[in-house]
């Protein structure tokens, strides 16, 4: 039987919401990762290194008996952001990053950024004290494309920051597109980006082809193959500037499938399944480890985690739960569309 043991891995970018649906999912991020980036856009969103410290407390006392997980705080940048607020809340420890959501982006983005320029005074003292800026990389602009967002946003207002603040270290979040990988890979420093499991995996014919499919519905949308192509490519290439961000965003099913149904897809329970099918299509199974493992807590200043965990691939396809059950109601599953047989069997 195939096995594959790695450092416990982490999740540089996770929802885990509030209330009753953090309840529910957390225990499917606890179970395989050690720690993970927790995005602020709760409603309100966690803007002050109070609201973070708070929200840091509910997460953990939603774990589930035993697990042991790190939270890794972020705050969500307004245009009243204070910089000493911020300084504070990483000095004290609490604070990993801040989250740059373009005004009305993506879920629960109203309140963020529209005008850069007032966002300065935060953003110059992250550069000074070495505190990443994680960006939801998409131009809003009515008249720009949905599928083109994150193309003319490096162009419009990545590019020009990066040059504006060149010591500002930014994570692109969840890239979607050749064009973003390239980017990268061509920067000279201080730049890298996560990518989520999903965007490896399906490209923007999940959403449309047959009917639409809400459950494939995600922010940044998946785009055409060849960008997939590119996504898996860089991640499975080994560079340092890669790494996982799963974006796993639950929202409760009605929520979804509904006439305006809401943007995320639920990934953090069958990840680790995924990605190990993923990398064993491309012959790359030998660098999961640095994707999952490696290659973030380089980028974020950490130590890797000294726990492994194991997986090991099965004959049978293994079973997931099509829905995660909540207190506030069914979460479904991201479905892959092809059946897993990795499965994660200890962890140490
Ligand atoms: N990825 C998504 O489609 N949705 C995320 C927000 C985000 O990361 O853009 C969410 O909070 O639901
Ligand atoms: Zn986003
Ligand atoms: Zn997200």
């Amino acid at each position: 039987m195939k096995t594959l043991t790695l450092r416990r891995p982490d999740d540089w970018h996770l929802h885990l919401r509030d209330g009753a649906v953090l309840e529910g999912v957390i225990g499917d991020t606890s179970r395989h990762f050690a720690r993970a980036i927790i995005m602020p856009n709760l409603v309100p969103p966690v803007v002050t290194t109070t609201d973070a410290r708070a929200y840091r407390e509910r997460i953990l006392a939603a774990l589930p008996k035993g697990d042991r997980f790190e939270p890794l705080m972020t705050l969500y940048l307004t245009e009243h952001t204070d910089p000493d607020d911020v300084e504070e809340g990483r000095k004290s420890g609490l604070i990993t990053a801040v989250k740059l959501y373009p005004a009305g982006a993506t879920t629960n983005s109203h309140g963020g950024v529209r005008n850069i320029d007032k966002a300065m005074p935060v953003l110059e003292r992250m550069a000074k004290i070495g505190l990443p800026l994680c960006v939801h990389g998409e131009v809003t602009t009515p008249e720009v494309d949905v599928f083109d967002r994150e193309a003319v946003f490096i162009e419009t207002v990545l590019d020009p920051l990066r040059k504006r603040l060149p010591d500002l270290k930014i994570t692109m979040e969840h890239v979607t597109t050749a064009d973003g990988i390239d980017y990268i890979r061509s920067s000279g420093g201080n730049l890298a980006g996560s990518i989520t499991t999903h965007h490896l995996i399906i490209n923007r014919n999940a959403i449309l082809v047959g009917g639409i499919r809400p459950h494939y519905y995600c922010l940044p949308v998946a785009k055409r193959e060849n960008h997939r192509l590119a996504l898996r490519a860089a991640a499975t290439s080994g560079d340092a500037r890669f790494f996982l961000g799963t974006d796993s965003a639950p929202h409760v099913d009605p929520l979804k499938e509904c006439a305006c149904g809401c943007a995320g897809i639920y990934t953090s329970p069958n990840t680790m399944s995924c990605l190990a099918h993923v990398f064993e299509e491309e012959n790359a199974l030998d660098r999961l480890e640095a994707f999952a493992s490696l290659n973030g807590p380089v980028w974020y200043g950490l130590a890797p985690n000294d726990e492994t965990i194991t997986l090991e691939k099965r004959v049978e396809p293994v079973k997931f739960p099509d829905k995660r059950e909540t207190g506030a109601g069914p979460v479904t599953v991201f479905d892959p569309m092809f059946p897993l047989h990795w499965d994660v069997v200890e962890k140490r």
